[in-house]
């Protein structure tokens, strides 16, 4: 495990470093590799060098492969589930879920392989054909967080290999185990040599050797803000430009009418707001309450809460797991005080747990009177940290549930058809979720969002090709006849 998988074989890293169980901080699952910018340097030779052989492989070969590997993670997917649940914290039945979606979307693109297609189209000329096609990009570099360390990996390995590109992962130090389990799957499955490289390693190091080489040709993201800008930015100065995709935060609103069913309300916001410990770019954190339900939200929400249980994630009857990290803790815990200061009413949560072994157990929080300048409103905290903002009625709702520099996903509980088209028309958001949690999508469309949550082409789904190929349009005289100068053609 202390060793990255370049240019086809498993080479021991220069560094290694711990990987922490967070239910258990005794629980060390071992030690992985923490890779030189010269060890990321060498994957992208490698993955540089296969690309003009893989561009080429035949559609079945990348098709099987990717159905083998689709087939292993599903065939494993109880061991693969717990050891997710075990490295990152969420709840069993969600690591298993994560890990099965994995294998869906290794399915999903395996059938992709089989339907590429192109375009031919009539010239505005006589005797020439204009065909317009897509090939890959080149070696793409994936860059990919903590949070859902085998689905956001699954979903940009695979779209890269189908499209028959080269990929250079790495993937977020606090979740090496299941990058090198799904790594081992993907070679054992038999990509050739330098086609699939993992580089195990810290952003700063492995990640700007990846943005600053000339010869990766694109790089997806997922993770915050602040490492999204930076990437894109090093994309767009770079020389020669990298394509560049990024996923990142989200402040998520889901709106409650007074007709909404309260018990679906309920239902939809302990989902959206703490289940995966509150750590999805989709969960909600503001829960916008119109007048006539709000107490009574309020007070289900309570009542709920107190039912949630925080514990090992490998527990069974653990509805919510620990916290990823000390660091993310930490960030959890500053924003609680923070809404405090701000003068929002914390009414259920909020405080450090202690349960059999050492960990970061936080219990889910809920602040009430809420304002949507207030900082708990607006910055993502990415913990189970929910607020709730009183809203006038449906119009004002939507202004607050827009009023955000985030556009994720947003959802709205309401039984009225009216609202429900109307929000679904004027959402701001890439998603939008009517009587269903903000967060847990599909994975065979397309996945995004708007304003500072998202930039570039869409991911998952046929949407991905987008990213991962680039369009030639191909034109070819016949010469069956006289060639016609454009000029003369539009005369
Ligand atoms: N949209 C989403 O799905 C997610 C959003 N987040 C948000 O991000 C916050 C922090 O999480 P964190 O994981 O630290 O997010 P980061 O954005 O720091 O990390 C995401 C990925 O980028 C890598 N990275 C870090 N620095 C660089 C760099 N200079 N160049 C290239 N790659 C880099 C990281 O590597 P490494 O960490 O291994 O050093 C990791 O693989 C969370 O609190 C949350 O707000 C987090 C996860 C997912
Ligand atoms: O909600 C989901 O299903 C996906 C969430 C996600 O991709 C993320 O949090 O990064």
């Amino acid at each position: 495990m202390t060793k990255n998988y370049i240019a086809g074989e498993w080479l021991a890293a220069s560094e290694a470093s711990p990987n922490i169980n967070p239910s258990n901080t005794n629980d060390v699952l071992g030690e992985f590799a923490r890779a030189s910018a010269a060890e990321a340097e060498r994957a992208i030779a490698a993955a540089y060098d296969a690309f003009p052989a893989w561009s080429r492989s035949s559609i079945q070969q990348r098709h099987d492969i990717l159905k083998t590997v689709g087939d292993e993670i599903l065939a494993r997917k109880e061991e693969l589930g717990r050891l997710l649940s075990r490295e990152e914290g969420k709840t069993l039945p969600e690591g298993i879920g994560e890990v099965t979606r994995a294998a869906q979307i290794f399915h999903f693109f395996a059938g992709e392989c089989l339907r590429m297609a192109g375009e031919k189209v009539a010239s505005v000329r006589p005797f020439i054909d204009v065909e317009i096609t897509r090939e890959p990009v080149g070696v793409v570099g994936l860059i990919t967080p903590w949070n859902f360390p085998i689905a956001i990996p699954a979903w940009k390995i695979a779209p890269a290999l189908a499209y028959g590109n080269t990929v250079v992962f790495k993937p977020a130090e606090l979740v090496p185990g299941s990058a090198h389990a799904l790594s081992e799957i993907i070679i054992r499955a038999g990509v050739p040599a330098g086609v699939f490289n993992l580089v195990m390693g810290k952003g700063s190091v492995v990640g700007e050797a990846m943005l600053q080489s000339p010869k990766v040709s694109a790089i997806s993201f997922t993770g915050s803000v602040p490492t999204g800008r930076r990437v894109a930015q090093t994309c767009i100065t770079a020389d020669p430009m990298k394509k560049v995709q990024l996923e990142m935060g989200g402040k998520n609103p889901m709106v409650v009418l007074d007709d909404a069913d309260l018990k679906v309300a309920v239902d939809c916001a302990v989902n959206s707001a703490f289940f995966s410990t509150g750590q999805r770019c989709t969960a909600s954190s503001r829960l916008i309450v119109t007048e006539g339900i709000h107490d009574r939200f309020v007070a289900a929400m309570q009542e709920r809460m107190q039912g949630l249980v925080v514990d090992d994630a490998l527990k069974s009857g653990t509805h919510i797991g620990p916290v990823v990290d000390q660091g993310q803790l930490d960030q959890d815990l500053k924003y609680i005080r923070i809404g405090q200061e701000e003068g929002a009413k914390l009414v259920a949560g909020g405080e450090l747990l202690k349960r059999d072994a050492p960990g970061f157990y936080l219990a889910p929080a809920l602040f009430t009177e809420v304002s949507n300048r207030m900082r708990v409103a607006q910055e993502e905290i990415f913990g189970p940290v929910a607020t709730v903002i009183r809203a006038r009625d449906y119009d004002e709702a939507l202004e607050i549930a827009n009023d955000t520099p985030f556009g994720l996903s947003s959802g709205i509980c309401t039984t009225s058809l009216k609202y429900a088209s109307h929000f679904k028309r004027n959402a701001e958001a890439g998603m939008v979720m009517v009587n269903l949690p903000t967060a847990g999508v599909d994975y065979h469309v397309p996945f995004g969002g708007r304003k500072g949550s998202s930039y570039g082409p869409r991911e998952q789904g046929r949407y991905a090709q987008e990213f991962y190929t680039t369009v030639k349009t191909a034109y070819t005289f016949d010469g069956n006849g006289p060639y016609v100068p454009k000029t003369k053609a539009s005369e």
